[in-house]
């Protein structure tokens, strides 16, 4: 179904998560990025750019590892996004926070392909995988407290799983009219910052599997 599949992550670790999932697939290129969305958006579109005189990408892939927002989603699960969210780009306002859709500049909502999301969570379920469906924020700060997190889901209902760089690999993506996905393995509860306590061997594996059923769905 898809001839070239570009996969971003932001860091080797993840990178290679990927690699072992997808066991070879020539239609993969898989890139670390660096974190945060700036790194993401610019690796992504530098990548887009010098793909496009041989035939460009026809998927593009956010991939990693990321907090899950509790009761939504467990440390272990993986989520696949419904949309990504820009968090927190925007204005603090007297009344509150203020995205750029509201100020008028742009928008902080980036669609996914919704078809290909949701055969990928469906495979994943049917793999005996536990795997949710919902929005994934995008932050340039990394969630540390209790009450970071309640306003973000009191701010944001449904939202699944928060990581550093949807929104920019995704930006790159929309701008040059290929598709969209962004996948996390969750490795630590949105909240306190205690990175003692992150599971990243269990999202890395998670992340793993994901990858092989990943290059499945698209094949
Ligand atoms: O230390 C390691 O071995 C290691 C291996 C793989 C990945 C890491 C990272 O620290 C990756 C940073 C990456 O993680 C995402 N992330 C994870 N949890 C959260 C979160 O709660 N909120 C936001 N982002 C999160 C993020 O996308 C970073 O790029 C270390």
């Amino acid at each position: 179904m898809y001839k070239k599949i570009l996969v971003m992550t932001a860091v080797d670790a993840e990178k290679e998560a990927v690699m072992r999932g997808i066991r070879g697939d020539r239609r993969f290129e898989v890139l670390a990025a660096g974190v945060g969305p700036v790194a993401a958006a610019v690796s992504t579109a530098i990548a887009l750019a010098s793909s496009s005189a041989a035939g460009g990408y026809d998927l593009v892939v956010s991939a990693g590892i990321g907090g899950g927002f509790v009761d939504e989603a467990p440390i272990g699960s993986i989520v696949v996004a419904s949309e990504v969210i820009a968090a927190d780009l925007g204005a603090e306002t007297p009344e509150g926070f203020a995205g750029v859709d509201k100020l008028g500049f742009g928008t902080n909502r980036i669609p996914v392909e919704e078809n290909m999301s949701c055969l990928l969570v469906e495979t994943l379920r049917a793999a005996g995988l536990t795997a949710g469906y919902g929005a994934i924020l995008t932050l340039s700060t990394v969630t540390g407290t209790a009450e970071t997190a309640a306003m973000l889901a009191e701010r944001i209902p449904g939202a699944a799983a928060e990581a550093m760089e949807g929104y920019g690999v995704a930006s790159a993506a929309h701008r040059q009219g290929i598709p969209f996905i962004e996948i996390r393995a969750i490795s630590n509860a949105v909240g306190p910052r205690d990175k003692a306590a992150w599971r990243i061997g269990d999202a890395l594996a998670a992340l793993e599997a994901a990858s092989t059923y990943l290059s499945e769905v698209t094949s």
